[in-house]
């Protein structure tokens, strides 16, 4: 196994000498989950028993990222591996001072406090999975289960709850009785983790080719109610959760979502704001909503292209026939050929042309009004975009 899997192999040296210096060293996590799942893998965790400051002795390249946390940076080869002290029964150990450190760690202490069967794998450098917890059998289920007592799980990190829902959707798996049971008891718990950890997860969610089977549990389990803004939205959910896209991206999944929740411009930007998204990712949130809006109405004209970068009105088309619509490529392909300006420093005359041109005092509204006034009527086609035809259209105006 270590030997098929790139980042396995290459990292392999790093647990030798962690071996070799008198200590136990496995990989751990996700890439021994995705290994399993015959998935790409691209990094790759390791356990070991060293503290933080043993395994700074024997790597002479080395980033504290949380010794608290029992966790190192090592840089070996050119490349990056976060080593973790085992974990024990208490919710972190102080690894601060190594003097503190009496505990007794073993690997399935570890691994009895993940939060799920799946992700409570180890593989050791002969090859052998470690596997105490029916994770292997949980992947060929394909259940998510947490490790021992889900109510302790969820107690340690509400967070976790949301992460059931998240595997769910993104491996298309079932949710196990009792782990469902607990997160509907221990729902509430989540509203005080922190938006930008619940977003990692949701955006995730919106992503997993199980997106429905994800977003039933999300709604079935309560877990919904301590979204930002998930309460008033439960049809849109449903609906988003319904649609026929098999995979959809970031941006189309909250445009989706805002569409279903038939939201206003306003809204759309505080749902994306509570969600603590990026001002980015907000703004053309807001345009693709408008453009499919109008895309579900009308073909591209200039205006709705000069609106929405080709890029966005690309993921817009991709989700028209969902909705009934017909997406037409080559059209937007075409008006973007043919749009006469893209951007508004593209008009042939500028702020300076203008007070020049209309001999203005000093910089004021009319500016901005007399860049509106070009912009649209080049857009409309009426007038090119030209020095002598826009001086002639400034001159003909009345911006009184
Ligand atoms: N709240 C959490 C977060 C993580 N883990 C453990 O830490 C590992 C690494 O976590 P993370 O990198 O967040 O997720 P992955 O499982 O690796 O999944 P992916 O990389 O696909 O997001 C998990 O597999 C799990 O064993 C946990 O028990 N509880």
């Amino acid at each position: 196994m270590i030997e098929s899997h790139k980042p396995f192999q290459t990292a392999k040296p790093v647990l030798e000498k962690i071996i070799q210096a008198g200590f136990e060293a496995y990989f751990v996590g996700g890439s021994v989950r995705d290994v399993l799942l015959h998935k790409e893998i691209s990094d790759v965790d390791i356990a070991s028993s060293a503290t933080p400051y043993e395994i700074k002795e024997i790597f002479s390249n080395t980033v504290d990222l949380g010794i608290e946390h029992g966790t190192v940076l090592v840089l070996e080869g050119g490349e990056g591996y976060e080593i973790t002290t085992f974990r024990t029964e208490a919710e972190y150990e102080d690894f601060r001072h190594p003097s503190a450190v009496t505990f007794v760690r073993s690997l399935e202490e570890d691994l009895k406090r993940r939060d799920f069967t799946i992700n409570a794998l180890a593989l050791g450098i002969d090859n052998q999975v470690i596997d105490y917890f029916e994770g292997k059998e949980d992947l060929e289920r394909q259940v998510i289960r947490c490790v021992g007592n889900p109510l302790e799980r969820f107690n340690e990190d509400a967070l976790r709850m949301f992460r059931a829902v998240r595997f769910i959707s993104q491996l298309n798996f079932q949710i196990d009785p009792a782990t469902k049971e607990a997160i509907t008891k221990l729902h509430q718990n989540m509203a005080n983790v922190a938006v930008e950890r619940m977003r990692v997860e949701w955006v995730k969610t919106m992503m997993g080719i199980g997106r429905k089977a994800g977003i039933h549990e999300l709604l079935d389990t309560n877990l919904y109610t301590v979204c930002p803004h998930f309460n008033e939205m439960r049809e849109a959910l449903v609906g988003l959760g319904d649609n026929q896209m098999t995979r959809l991206t970031e941006l189309q999944g909250w445009i989706l979502l805002a569409y279903y929740a038939d939201l206003s411009d306003k809204q759309v930007k505080k749902l994306m704001r509570d969600w603590k998204c990026s001002n980015q990712l907000m703004n053309n949130v807001a345009t693709g909503l408008m453009t499919l809006r109008k895309r579900l109405e009308q073909d591209y004209d200039f205006f709705m292209a000069y609106d929405c970068q080709k890029e966005l009105a690309m993921e817009v088309e991709a989700i028209l026939p969902s909705l009934g619509g017909t997406s037409d490529q080559r059209n937007l392909e075409a008006v973007y050929k043919d749009l006469p300006i893209h951007q508004v420093n593209e008009l042939a005359l500028n702020g300076h042309d203008i007070i020049e041109i209309l001999k203005l005092e000093k910089k004021g509204p009319i500016i901005g009004k007399a860049m509106n006034l070009m912009k649209e009527e080049v857009l409309r086609a009426k007038v090119d975009n030209t020095k002598e035809a826009l001086t002639d259209l400034l001159l003909a105006a009345d911006f009184v």
